[in-house]
C-alpha cells in the first residue's frame, strides 16, 4: 500500500505493513508545526493550512481508544442539535455519548438513536413554580454531578432553548465542570449565555467557543465593545480570545478562525456550499472527541512537535477539516439535497480517507 504524507513538505512514504505504517505516522508527526508558522511583524502566528490540519488530525488521532462525551441541550424547539452533536462525537470514535436534555426532548431524543444515553434531567421555567425552583435546581446539579468526572469532554449549547431558568442551572454545570478541569465546547444558546456571563468560561483554558457568524457578533460587542471588524480578523479573534483569558475560540464561516489569544489557524478546505442547519452541531460533537484526543496526545508527547501546539486549538483543526471534508462529500453526491444526516454519515469514511484506523 503507497501511503502519502500530504504534509507541506513534501514527504512520501511506501509501506506494506502496519509496522511501517507506525513510523510513517510518526514521520508525519514530525512534519508539523516547524518555523514556517511564524508571521513575524507582530505577535500573530498565523496560518492557513489544510493540510497542516490534517496532519494534526493524524497525530492526535489515537488507536481505537475509550472516549465519553456528554452534550448538555436539547428542549421543546430543539431536538435535532443535540441528536447531531452527540451522534457524531459516536461515528468520530466516542464509545459512549450521553444527551442531558429536558424531560419533553427526551424521549423525541432517544427515538431518533439507541446508540445515545439520554438523560431528561433539565427543566424549562414553564413548567415549574417559583417556589419550586431552589429545589428543583439542586436535583438538576445532583444528578449532572454524579456523572461529569467521567467525561472527556462536555458540549454546552446544542438545541438549548434560551429559558432563563434552564440556562441558570447550566452555568452552575457548567462551574462544576470547570472545578473537575473537564474540558467544555461551547455552542448555540451556551454562547449566548457566556456571552452574558463571560466570567463562567474566563480564564479556563480547557474551553472551546465555536460561534457562528451571529453568535460572534454578540460576543465581539459584549468582550471588545465594538462592532466585528473583517478586515483584521485574526487580530480580531486572537484579542478576543485573549480577553476571555486564553480561551479558544473557533470562529466559523468560509474559513474556519481558531485563536487561543496566542496563535491564530485557519482551515479553509471547501466543504459543501449547502448552508443546512446542523452543520454547527456536526462540529461540536466532532471537536469534543479531538480536544480530548488531543489532551491525551500532548499528555504522552514526547519529542514529537504536535506537543507544542495548544491541544485545545488541535483539537478545533481536527474537527473543522473533518466535517469540511465530509460536508465536501456529501454534496458531491446528494447536490441541492443535501441535509445534515447525508454529512454525519460520511464522517467515518472522511476520518479514514484521513487517518485510518489500524
Ligand atoms: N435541527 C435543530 O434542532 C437545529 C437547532 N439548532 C439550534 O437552534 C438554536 C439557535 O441556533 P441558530 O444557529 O439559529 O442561532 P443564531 O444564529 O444565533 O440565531 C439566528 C437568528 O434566530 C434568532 N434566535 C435564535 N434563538 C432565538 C430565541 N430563542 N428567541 C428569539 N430569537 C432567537 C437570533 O436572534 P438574536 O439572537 O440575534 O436576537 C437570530 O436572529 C441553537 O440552540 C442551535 O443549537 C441549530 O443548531 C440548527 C439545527
Ligand atoms: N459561508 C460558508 N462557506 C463554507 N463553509 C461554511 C460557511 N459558513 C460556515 N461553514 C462551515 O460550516 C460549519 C458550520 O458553521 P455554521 O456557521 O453553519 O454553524 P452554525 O450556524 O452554528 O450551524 P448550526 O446550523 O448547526 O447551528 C463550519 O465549520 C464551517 O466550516
Ligand atoms: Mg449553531
Amino acid at each position: 500500500m503507497l501511503l502519502t504524507c500530504g504534509c507541506a513538505k513534501g514527504c512520501m512514504l511506501a509501506s506494506s505493513s502496519s509496522v511501517l505504517r507506525r513510523q510513517h505516522f510518526l514521520v508525519r508527526s514530525l512534519c508539523l508545526g516547524g518555523g514556517g508558522n511564524r508571521k513575524g511583524l507582530n505577535d500573530i502566528r498565523s496560518m492557513a493550512c489544510d493540510s497542516e490540519a490534517e496532519n494534526v488530525l493524524r497525530a492526535i488521532a489515537p488507536p481505537l481508544d475509550q472516549r465519553k462525551v456528554a452534550i448538555v441541550g436539547g428542549c421543546r424547539e430543539y431536538t435535532g442539535a443535540p441528536y447531531f452533536a452527540a451522534i457524531s462525537a459516536l461515528k468520530i470514535g466516542a464509545d459512549l455519548s450521553h444527551v442531558f436534555c429536558t424531560k419533553d426532548a427526551a424521549p423525541v431524543i432517544k427515538s431518533y438513536s439507541p446508540e445515545l444515553i439520554v438523560h431528561p434531567v433539565l427543566e424549562e421555567s414553564y413548567n415549574i413554580k417559583d417556589e419550586e425552583k431552589e429545589r428543583i435546581s439542586g436535583k438538576v446539579l445532583a444528578e449532572i454531578d454524579k456523572w461529569l468526572e467521567r467525561f472527556d469532554c462536555l458540549v454546552v449549547g446544542p438545541g438549548l432553548g434560551r429559558d432563563p431558568f434552564l440556562l441558570g442551572c447550566v452555568g452552575q454545570i457548567m462551574s462544576h465542570a470547570r472545578q473537575r478541569n473537564v474540558p467544555i465546547v461551547v455552542d448555540g444558546d451556551g454562547l449566548f449565555l457566556i456571552t452574558d456571563n463571560p466570567d463562567l468560561v474566563s480564564g479556563y483554558q480547557l474551553a472551546v467557543l465555536t460561534p457562528n457568524i451571529n453568535e460572534y457578533k454578540r460576543l465581539v460587542k459584549k468582550v471588545l465593545n465594538c462592532e466585528v471588524n473583517d478586515q483584521d480578523a485574526h487580530q480580531e479573534l486572537q484579542l478576543l480570545a485573549k480577553q476571555i483569558g486564553g480561551v479558544t475560540i473557533m470562529r466559523k464561516g468560509k474559513s474556519d478562525l481558531i485563536s487561543d489569544g496566542d496563535i491564530v489557524k485557519s482551515v479553509s478546505q471547501y466543504g459543501s456550499p449547502r448552508r443546512c442547519g446542523g452543520q454547527g452541531d456536526i462540529l461540536s460533537g466532532s471537536v469534543a472527541v479531538f480536544v480530548s484526543w488531543a489532551h491525551q496526545h500532548s499528555s504522552g508527547a514526547g519529542v514529537d512537535s504536535t506537543s507544542q501546539m495548544n491541544p485545545t486549538v488541535m483539537g478545533c483543526m481536527a474537527g473543522s477539516i473533518l466535517l469540511r471534508k465530509a460536508a465536501l462529500l456529501a454534496f458531491a453526491s446528494k447536490r441541492r439535497s443535501t441535509l445534515t444526516s447525508d454529512i454525519i454519515e460520511l464522517l467515518g469514511r472522511s476520518l479514514e480517507e484521513i487517518s485510518p484506523a489500524c
